[in-house]
């Protein structure tokens, strides 16, 4: 599967731009702030129907414009697959493929999986269990149609218990019952995301241990370890006994959406103890297992973006990252970086058909 040509109109900072693409190998030149990484994300945006980065539409289009437009022609098993994302004012998003508006844009999630690494990576260390569950939910949600309809089904609820709970605080009592009906209405959604993240943490874990080793070129023990409150908890009792708790703080407490992936290196916590080397070894193999993982469960190679990733990487990580990237099973890659030199380099290393692009001020060249 690969990207065969995308325009961009008022995505960002390109007004209007089209880019013809290798099926292979794709490098974006230029200094800071100049557009690379607002390409990878127009890219990423027509696999997952939204930004990389949790941006809201509003701030993706254009400054001073209101709506933007995204066309990308995809070849997927041999066939071409137009795919056109549409934000205007006052109106919900919308999604096509083949020129037919999907009715739900979760719909499309899977069909074309991908992959971004980024400097932004760092966030699954440093910040709080939102960014972990984001990086369980992106993987399963590309490998499991299913996964995201359960997902999205318990976050209604959730949303609407959540609501509830607000409500009836303001309001200093009420009726309780609907509370019941939402509580049962969570555990079914509950119960299938807990059980796919469960499967997926013990499968994805070899693979992220080898990918570690082959990265660090160390036999380091690193660990990733699913953490959830149902794991050996039924919901429907959980949820009983912390109703008080729930009205009092107002929101619910208890819940998938409390799940956490623990990352430890030997036996201590990888965000206490680790050095930037190790972090940053750590977040490559994640990403890469992730993109193993979906290389081995979808019928396609996904396609990877790759986002200043030389810059901050040692010399010793570089050679065993470029061993990997030419001798492994990748698809269509698409590197930026802001040194021509260490383009060429990279490029040389790969030794297959590529295109070079200058990426100035929203203007692709
Ligand atoms: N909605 C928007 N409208 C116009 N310009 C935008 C919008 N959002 C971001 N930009 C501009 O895009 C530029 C950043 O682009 P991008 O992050 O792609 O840079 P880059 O080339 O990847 O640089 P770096 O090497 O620093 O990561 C900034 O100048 C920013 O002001």
């Amino acid at each position: 599967m690969y990207l065969e040509r995308i325009a961009l109109a008022n995505f960002k900072n390109y007004e209007n731009q089209k880019l013809d693409c290798s099926p292979r190998l794709n490098c974006l030149v230029g200094n800071n702030g100049m557009g690379k990484t607002n390409l990878l994300d127009a890219i990423y945006y027509l696999c997952m129907a939204k930004s990389h980065f949790n941006l809201t539409d509003n701030a993706i289009a254009r400054h001073h414009e209101a709506f933007f437009r995204l066309e990308g022609h995809f070849v997927l098993h041999g066939k071409k697959e137009k795919i056109v994302a549409k934000v205007m004012p006052r109106k919900l998003k919308e999604l096509e493929r083949n020129d037919v508006a999907y009715a739900k844009l979760a719909e499309h999630i899977g069909l074309l999986p991908v992959v971004f690494i980024g400097p932004d990576d760092i966030q699954l260390i440093r910040e709080g269990s939102e960014e972990r569950r984001r990086f369980l939910d992106n993987t399963l949600s590309q490998l499991d149609q299913r996964y995201l309809y359960e997902l999205i089904a318990y976050n209604k609820v959730l949303h609407q218990r959540n609501a509830l709970l607000k409500n009836l605080a303001e309001r200093s009592g009420g009726n309780l019952s609907l509370l019941d009906v939402y509580d049962e209405q969570l555990i079914d959604p509950a119960l299938y995301v807990l059980e796919q993240r469960a499967k997926f943490a013990q499968k994805f874990t070899a693979i992220f241990q080898s990918t570690h080793q082959y990265i660090s070129g160390r036999g380091e023990e690193v660990q990733l370890t699913y953490e959830s409150q149902l794991l050996e908890n039924d919901l429907g009792d959980l949820l009983a006994n912390s109703r008080q708790r729930d009205l009092a703080l107002q929101r619910t407490t208890k819940g998938i959406h409390r799940d956490d992936l623990v990352f430890s290196l030997g036996e201590h916590p990888l965000k206490k103890f680790g050095s930037q080397g190790q972090l940053k070894s750590f977040l490559l193999a994640l990403k890469l297992a992730q993109y193993e993982m979906l290389r081995q469960n979808k019928a396609v190679p996904p396609i990877l973006l790759l986002d200043d990733l030389f810059d901050k990487l040692d010399a010793q990580r570089v050679t065993h990252l470029l061993r990997l990237l030419t001798e492994g099973q990748f698809g269509q890659i698409f590197i930026t970086d802001t040194h021509e030199t260490r383009i060429a380099e990279i490029v040389a290393q790969f030794g297959v058909e590529y295109r070079r692009f200058v990426v100035e001020d929203g203007k692709i060249g």
